[in-house]
């Protein structure tokens, strides 16, 4: 990951490359140059271990030290997430990994449904925990909520593509810090909100620390070796469970490098399988018909006699719900601790990637079909 990080000009650098000087010597620094660094790279997009072996969050012991203690100096409690989107598959899966890694569970939440005007629509157990799930109109009520819970929340957005930008504008509005799981919307514009206030994100449209590597990975061959596959042509499929309602948004990303690398491709020309037969012919096995994110990429030559195959194949969400409950504590490091002695080097096991203004400048030139292309570049998702 060393050689990743020498070898990516633009935006690689780790948790401590993006800390402030002081920071990074491990010495303790005022809030003041603490508040500098949040205004200066608020969002950060993707990230992938710095380790080829995988962490497992809830049995890391470092990890669910940080989580147990994240905020013990200062608050003497236990982290805490908010997670809306939480009747969802990802939702609920992510509220299990955060009470497993020993974060606390915010016990509000809201839905895009209309609810009573007085109280929640809904309550949802999870592991013993009982949250109360406020309508669409009472989702302000419902991050006042959070807050009376505790100042120092983090909120983890697994909803729906239509939701982006409100949920965005109203987690900066009430100056909590997200991780975005949720994919599609306008993307640009939800960079922009995040931007213009004050708060810290993580945004990506994979949260699988794995995948993202391989993200980083192809952005890098691009970077090296931009124009190599020109003339070839490039074949995406990806198959996810039938209640997917947009496009793969990790196939927009890793098409972003492949469109530096020479190759020609429009979004629309992506092959989304929803249905079983698809899924047979993806191979996905019976049992995760429901639960699936499987992704071709196929290389070839003019002629067809030469042919690369990329794929990366997920079944199940735990690699989604590890690596949200990582970016939520990263984030409580960043915005919430203030610096001390030891406190960057608790997140020793990622390479995070993030935006610069160089960066945003970088992004604009390579729009596609009004999206801001994801992945290494970072942008979007
Ligand atoms: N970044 C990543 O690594 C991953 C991203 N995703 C993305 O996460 C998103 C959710 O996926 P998934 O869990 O499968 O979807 P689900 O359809 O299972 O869940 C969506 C949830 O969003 C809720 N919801 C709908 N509208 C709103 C709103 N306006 N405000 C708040 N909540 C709302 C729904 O509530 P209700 O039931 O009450 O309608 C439901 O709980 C998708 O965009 C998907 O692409 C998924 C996996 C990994
Ligand atoms: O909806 C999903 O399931 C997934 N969505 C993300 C995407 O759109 O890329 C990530 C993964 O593919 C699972």
């Amino acid at each position: 990951m060393q050689a990743l990080r020498s070898a990516s000009p633009v935006c690689s650098c780790s948790s401590q490359d993006f800390a402030p000087s002081s920071v990074r010597k491990n010495v303790a620094c005022s809030e003041r140059s603490f508040v500098a660094l949040k205004s200066t790279s608020r969002v950060w997009s993707s990230f992938v271990p710095r380790y080829s072996h995988n962490v497992t969050v809830s049995r890391h012991p470092q990890i669910r030290a940080s989580a147990m203690g994240e905020t013990e100096s200062s608050t003497g409690e236990p982290g805490w997430v908010m997670v809306n989107g939480l009747s969802g598959k990802m939702g609920l899966e992510t509220a299990k990994a955060a009470l497993e890694a020993g974060l606390q569970l915010v016990p509000y939440s809201f839905t895009g449904r209309m609810g009573p005007d007085q109280g929640p629509l809904s309550k949802i157990d999870v592991e013993g925990v009982e949250v109360e799930v406020y309508g669409f109109g009472q989702r302000e009520l419902a991050m006042d909520l959070c807050k009376q819970v505790s100042r120092r929340a983090v909120v983890i957005d697994y909803t729906v593509p239509a939701a982006v930008i409100g949920n965005a504008s109203l987690y900066c509005s009430a100056g909590v810090p997200f991780v975005m799981g949720t994919t599609g919307g306008d993307r640009e514009k939800l960079m922009r909100i995040v931007n213009d206030s004050k708060i810290c994100a993580v945004i990506a449209p994979q949260m699988g620390k794995q995948v993202v590597a391989f993200q980083a990975a192809m952005e890098i061959m691009a970077e090296q070796f931009p124009g190599a596959f020109s003339g070839y042509k490039l074949k995406v499929t990806e198959s996810h469970q039938s209640t997917k309602l947009d496009t793969s948004g990790t196939a927009k990303a890793v098409i972003s490098s492949f469109k530096k690398l020479g190759l020609n491709f429009d979004l629309d020309q992506i092959t989304s399988v929803r249905e079983e037969e698809g899924y047979k012919a993806m191979q996905v096995p019976e049992d995760y018909y429901n639960a699936h994110a499987f992704h071709t990429y196929r290389v070839s030559s003019p002629d067809d006699t030469v042919a690369f195959e990329f794929k990366h194949n997920v079944c199940g969400r735990k690699i989604y719900a590890q690596g949200t409950v990582d970016a939520v504590l990263f984030l409580m490091n960043k915005f919430f601790n203030p610096p001390k002695r030891g406190n960057v080097d608790e997140f020793p096991n990622f390479v995070f990637r993030f935006r610069s203004k160089r960066m945003e400048n970088w992004r604009g030139t390579s729009r596609i079909s009004g999206e801001v292309p994801v992945g290494s570049d970072s942008v979007a998702f």
